[in-house]
């Protein structure tokens, strides 16, 4: 709890007024909006908020910052989010909480991409964390068969009633219990070509910095490369 309210507090120094701020979802990413929200109620902070998921929205609301949509902006200028794992060379999985979808269009629209996490996140290679694919309901058993057939262990994720969980889109989301990715590359590139999956939680050359909190403080590491691009 304290090493993610660290590196949420962490990430609100980067946030200036006057800035479009994507706001990211999960429990990390909690603690850097309460603080954009303390700052905007007590320090007059004048920043634009977009939101990844519907939890977000509805907190951000609740601390009165300003919100826009993803298409009402020409770009974003920082996002700030958690991850699920993190390898030795800045790749992620995303999507533990079901909202790498919207995550993702809110980071790809982003000239900085701040990662928070704690220490636990960080592993040599992708995978022990099952990767979360998003997908559409028609033909979602066609698409889990596909998987299975290919060695990925898919699961569908469900929800705490028993049925299956729906992300804010109304999809479903399969889980890959793959234990170790070693080409995170070539996996990318199969799903981005799998009819039927909406998005995948594999967020390979985005993150542009890193803030790992651990017992002995946070480590603030900028990974020095440039995702966004003007007319991209
Ligand atoms: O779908 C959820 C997001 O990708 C989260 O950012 C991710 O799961 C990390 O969440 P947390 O900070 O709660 O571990």
């Amino acid at each position: 709890m304290e090493l993610k309210k660290a590196v949420g507090l962490k990430a609100a120094e980067y946030i200036k007024s006057g800035m479009i701020v994507g706001l990211g979802t999960g429990s990390t990413a909690y603690y850097f909006v309460e603080e954009i929200g303390r700052r905007v109620k007590e320090e007059g902070l004048e920043v634009t908020g977009v939101t990844t998921s519907i939890r977000t929205k509805e907190q951000a609301l609740s601390l009165g910052i300003p919100l826009k949509n993803i298409d009402d902006v020409t770009h974003v200028d920082i996002t700030v989010d958690g991850a699920d794992e993190i390898s030795t060379d800045f790749h992620g999985i995303k999507g533990g909480g079901g909202a790498h979808l919207i995550e993702k269009i809110v980071a790809s629209n982003s000239k900085e991409i701040i990662w928070i996490v704690d220490d636990s996140k960080m592993v040599d290679k992708l995978g022990a964390f099952p990767l979360p694919l998003e997908v559409i309901k028609y033909g979602s058993q066609q698409v889990f068969n596909h998987l299975e057939e290919k060695g990925y262990k898919p699961a569908f994720r469900m929800d705490e009633a028993g049925g299956k969980y729906l992300t804010d889109e109304d999809n479903y989301i399969i889980d890959l219990h793959l234990g170790t990715i070693e080409n995170p590359t070539a996996l990318e590139a199969e799903l981005n070509q799998m009819v039927g999956v909406v998005e995948h939680g594999l967020f390979l050359n985005m993150v542009t910095r890193v803030l790992v909190g651990s017992a002995d403080g946070v480590q603030d590491i900028a990974i020095g490369r440039q995702y966004y691009s003007e007319g991209k």
